[in-house]
Protein backbone atom coordinates (compact mmCIF):
# COMPACT_ATOMS: atom_id res chain seq x y z
CA UNK A 1 0.00 0.00 0.00
CA UNK A 2 3.14 2.74 0.55
CA UNK A 3 4.61 1.62 -2.22
CA UNK A 4 1.72 2.39 -4.11
CA UNK A 5 0.89 5.06 -2.31
CA UNK A 6 4.37 6.57 -3.45
CA UNK A 7 4.08 5.99 -6.78
CA UNK A 8 1.26 8.55 -7.08
CA UNK A 9 2.07 12.20 -7.15
CA UNK A 10 -1.25 14.10 -6.79
CA UNK A 11 -4.22 13.35 -5.00
CA UNK A 12 -7.60 14.95 -5.46
CA UNK A 13 -8.59 15.84 -1.97
CA UNK A 14 -12.60 16.06 -2.57
CA UNK A 15 -15.29 17.81 -0.39
CA UNK A 16 -18.58 16.14 -1.76
CA UNK A 17 -22.22 17.15 -0.55
CA UNK A 18 -23.88 14.55 -2.26
CA UNK A 19 -22.81 11.07 -2.42
CA UNK A 20 -24.28 10.26 -5.85
CA UNK A 21 -21.87 12.62 -7.40
CA UNK A 22 -18.92 10.01 -6.33
CA UNK A 23 -18.75 7.63 -9.12
CA UNK A 24 -18.79 10.41 -11.89
CA UNK A 25 -16.51 12.51 -10.29
CA UNK A 26 -14.41 9.33 -9.57
CA UNK A 27 -14.80 8.32 -13.51
CA UNK A 28 -13.69 12.17 -14.59
CA UNK A 29 -10.57 11.89 -12.33
CA UNK A 30 -10.23 8.33 -13.69
CA UNK A 31 -10.13 10.25 -17.19
CA UNK A 32 -7.66 12.75 -16.43
CA UNK A 33 -5.17 10.25 -15.36
CA UNK A 34 -5.79 9.99 -11.61
CA UNK A 35 -6.45 6.94 -10.12
CA UNK A 36 -6.42 8.37 -6.53
CA UNK A 37 -9.02 10.07 -4.69
CA UNK A 38 -8.93 11.32 -1.07
CA UNK A 39 -12.55 12.07 -0.05
CA UNK A 40 -12.77 14.12 3.04
CA UNK A 41 -15.20 13.25 5.89
CA UNK A 42 -16.42 16.83 6.10
CA UNK A 43 -19.52 15.83 4.84
CA UNK A 44 -22.48 13.64 5.60
CA UNK A 45 -22.07 12.04 2.45
CA UNK A 46 -17.99 11.16 2.73
CA UNK A 47 -18.40 7.69 3.82
CA UNK A 48 -21.64 6.46 1.12
CA UNK A 49 -19.09 8.09 -1.34
CA UNK A 50 -16.50 5.79 -0.32
CA UNK A 51 -18.60 3.19 -0.57
CA UNK A 52 -19.95 3.99 -3.68
CA UNK A 53 -16.24 4.40 -5.43
CA UNK A 54 -15.08 1.03 -3.49
CA UNK A 55 -17.65 -0.80 -5.68
CA UNK A 56 -17.58 1.25 -8.81
CA UNK A 57 -13.90 1.21 -9.04
CA UNK A 58 -12.24 -1.49 -6.55
CA UNK A 59 -8.58 -0.58 -8.92
CA UNK A 60 -8.60 3.04 -7.83
CA UNK A 61 -6.85 3.84 -4.82
CA UNK A 62 -9.29 5.68 -2.31
CA UNK A 63 -8.70 7.15 0.93
CA UNK A 64 -10.09 9.05 3.38
CA UNK A 65 -9.48 12.68 4.69
CA UNK A 66 -10.47 15.36 7.72
CA UNK A 67 -10.30 11.85 9.70
CA UNK A 68 -10.37 13.32 12.67
CA UNK A 69 -12.10 10.57 15.33
CA UNK A 70 -11.29 7.03 15.55
CA UNK A 71 -15.15 6.59 14.65
CA UNK A 72 -14.42 8.38 11.60
CA UNK A 73 -11.55 5.95 10.78
CA UNK A 74 -14.40 2.87 11.37
CA UNK A 75 -16.73 4.05 9.02
CA UNK A 76 -13.83 5.18 6.61
CA UNK A 77 -12.43 1.92 6.49
CA UNK A 78 -15.43 0.18 6.61
CA UNK A 79 -16.32 2.06 3.31
CA UNK A 80 -13.27 0.34 1.72
CA UNK A 81 -11.15 3.61 2.33
CA UNK A 82 -7.64 2.14 2.09
CA UNK A 83 -5.71 5.02 3.35
CA UNK A 84 -6.67 8.20 5.93
CA UNK A 85 -5.36 11.64 5.92
CA UNK A 86 -5.77 14.11 8.52
CA UNK A 87 -4.78 17.95 8.83
CA UNK A 88 -3.55 17.20 12.72
CA UNK A 89 -1.95 14.60 14.09
CA UNK A 90 -3.94 13.08 16.78
CA UNK A 91 -2.05 10.20 18.00
CA UNK A 92 -4.87 7.50 19.41
CA UNK A 93 -6.58 8.40 16.09
CA UNK A 94 -3.19 7.39 13.95
CA UNK A 95 -2.79 4.12 15.79
CA UNK A 96 -6.68 3.55 15.53
CA UNK A 97 -6.45 3.57 11.62
CA UNK A 98 -3.29 1.49 11.76
CA UNK A 99 -4.37 -1.66 14.00
CA UNK A 100 -7.05 -2.02 11.43
CA UNK A 101 -5.32 -2.02 8.79
CA UNK A 102 -4.98 0.91 6.88
CA UNK A 103 -2.18 3.79 5.95
CA UNK A 104 -2.28 6.47 7.98
CA UNK A 105 -0.91 9.93 7.09
CA UNK A 106 -0.93 12.74 10.14
CA UNK A 107 -0.98 16.40 9.11
CA UNK A 108 1.85 18.00 10.70
CA UNK A 109 3.47 21.61 10.36
CA UNK A 110 6.21 21.43 12.77
CA UNK A 111 9.86 19.20 13.92
CA UNK A 112 8.39 17.92 17.40
CA UNK A 113 5.27 17.00 15.02
CA UNK A 114 7.40 15.21 12.50
CA UNK A 115 9.18 13.70 15.46
CA UNK A 116 5.79 12.14 16.66
CA UNK A 117 4.53 10.84 13.42
CA UNK A 118 7.86 8.96 13.04
CA UNK A 119 7.13 7.35 16.45
CA UNK A 120 4.13 6.52 15.08
CA UNK A 121 5.72 4.58 12.12
CA UNK A 122 4.62 7.11 9.46
CA UNK A 123 6.54 7.20 6.32
CA UNK A 124 4.54 10.02 5.02
CA UNK A 125 3.13 12.74 6.56
CA UNK A 126 0.81 15.32 5.34
CA UNK A 127 2.20 18.82 5.77
CA UNK A 128 -0.58 21.27 6.18
CA UNK A 129 -1.47 23.97 5.32
CA UNK A 130 1.59 23.73 2.65
CA UNK A 131 1.68 27.57 1.41
CA UNK A 132 0.46 29.70 4.52
CA UNK A 133 3.07 27.14 6.87
CA UNK A 134 5.86 28.19 4.58
CA UNK A 135 5.94 26.83 1.44
CA UNK A 136 8.49 25.13 -0.29
CA UNK A 137 11.18 26.61 1.37
CA UNK A 138 9.84 25.53 5.07
CA UNK A 139 9.64 21.87 3.59
CA UNK A 140 13.21 22.15 2.09
CA UNK A 141 14.50 23.06 5.75
CA UNK A 142 12.69 20.72 7.54
CA UNK A 143 13.37 17.94 5.20
CA UNK A 144 17.39 18.45 6.43
CA UNK A 145 17.17 16.63 9.60
CA UNK A 146 14.80 14.25 8.69
CA UNK A 147 15.08 13.25 5.16
CA UNK A 148 17.18 10.47 6.33
CA UNK A 149 14.63 8.97 8.30
CA UNK A 150 12.80 8.12 5.06
CA UNK A 151 10.52 10.15 5.69
CA UNK A 152 8.14 11.96 2.71
CA UNK A 153 5.66 14.93 2.76
CA UNK A 154 2.81 15.04 1.29
CA UNK A 155 1.46 18.52 1.00
CA UNK A 156 -1.86 20.24 1.33
CA UNK A 157 -3.08 23.72 1.37
CA UNK A 158 -3.29 26.84 -0.97
CA UNK A 159 -1.45 24.37 -3.95
CA UNK A 160 -2.66 24.97 -7.50
CA UNK A 161 -1.49 24.02 -10.86
CA UNK A 162 0.81 27.18 -11.21
CA UNK A 163 2.77 26.18 -7.92
CA UNK A 164 2.66 22.10 -7.78
CA UNK A 165 6.31 21.90 -9.28
CA UNK A 166 7.79 24.07 -6.90
CA UNK A 167 6.63 21.41 -4.56
CA UNK A 168 7.14 18.24 -6.34
CA UNK A 169 10.25 19.20 -7.10
CA UNK A 170 11.55 18.24 -3.82
CA UNK A 171 13.34 15.12 -3.33
CA UNK A 172 11.50 14.75 -0.15
CA UNK A 173 7.79 15.55 -0.98
CA UNK A 174 6.12 12.07 -2.47
CA UNK A 175 3.07 13.91 -3.19
CA UNK A 176 0.91 16.83 -3.51
CA UNK A 177 -2.86 17.22 -2.47
CA UNK A 178 -5.44 19.88 -3.71
CA UNK A 179 -9.15 20.81 -3.89
CA UNK A 180 -8.62 22.81 -6.82
CA UNK A 181 -8.39 19.44 -8.79
CA UNK A 182 -12.34 19.49 -8.54
CA UNK A 183 -13.91 21.92 -6.28
CA UNK A 184 -17.18 22.49 -4.33
CA UNK A 185 -18.85 24.08 -6.86
CA UNK A 186 -17.97 21.83 -10.33
CA UNK A 187 -19.34 19.11 -8.03
CA UNK A 188 -21.96 20.87 -7.56
CA UNK A 189 -22.48 21.96 -11.43
CA UNK A 190 -21.23 18.31 -12.42
CA UNK A 191 -19.03 19.70 -14.60
CA UNK A 192 -17.14 16.12 -14.91
CA UNK A 193 -15.18 17.59 -18.36
CA UNK A 194 -13.70 20.40 -16.64
CA UNK A 195 -12.97 18.48 -13.82
CA UNK A 196 -11.21 15.30 -16.06
CA UNK A 197 -8.97 18.30 -18.02
CA UNK A 198 -7.94 19.37 -15.01
CA UNK A 199 -7.06 16.30 -13.52
CA UNK A 200 -5.35 15.58 -17.25
CA UNK A 201 -3.39 19.21 -16.89
CA UNK A 202 -2.13 18.51 -13.24
CA UNK A 203 -0.94 14.47 -14.73
CA UNK A 204 0.44 16.26 -17.67
CA UNK A 205 2.55 18.99 -15.66
CA UNK A 206 4.08 16.20 -12.88
CA UNK A 207 4.65 13.71 -15.82
CA UNK A 208 6.66 16.07 -17.52
CA UNK A 209 8.78 16.99 -14.16
O1 LIG B 1 -8.67 22.55 3.46
C1 LIG B 1 -7.88 22.39 2.60
C2 LIG B 1 -7.78 21.18 1.79
O2 LIG B 1 -7.21 20.16 2.53
C3 LIG B 1 -7.01 21.38 0.56
O3 LIG B 1 -6.46 22.62 0.51
P1 LIG B 1 -6.71 23.53 -0.77
O4 LIG B 1 -8.20 23.75 -0.83
O5 LIG B 1 -5.95 24.77 -0.53
O6 LIG B 1 -6.23 22.73 -1.94
C1 LIG C 1 -6.23 18.70 5.14
C2 LIG C 1 -7.17 17.68 5.48
O1 LIG C 1 -8.19 17.92 6.01
C3 LIG C 1 -6.85 16.32 5.14
O2 LIG C 1 -6.29 16.11 4.09
O3 LIG C 1 -7.17 15.43 5.91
Amino acid sequence: MLEELLKRRIIPVIVIEDAGDAEPLAEALLKGGIDIIEVTFRTAAAEEAIGRIAKAFPDMMLGAGTVLTSEQADRALGAGARFGFAPGLNPKVVKHFQDAGGLFMPGVMTPSEIEQGLELGCKVLKFFPAAQAGGPAMIKALAGPYASQGLKFSPTGGITLDNMMDYLSLPVVSAIGGSWLATKKQIADKDWATIADQAKAAFSRAAAG
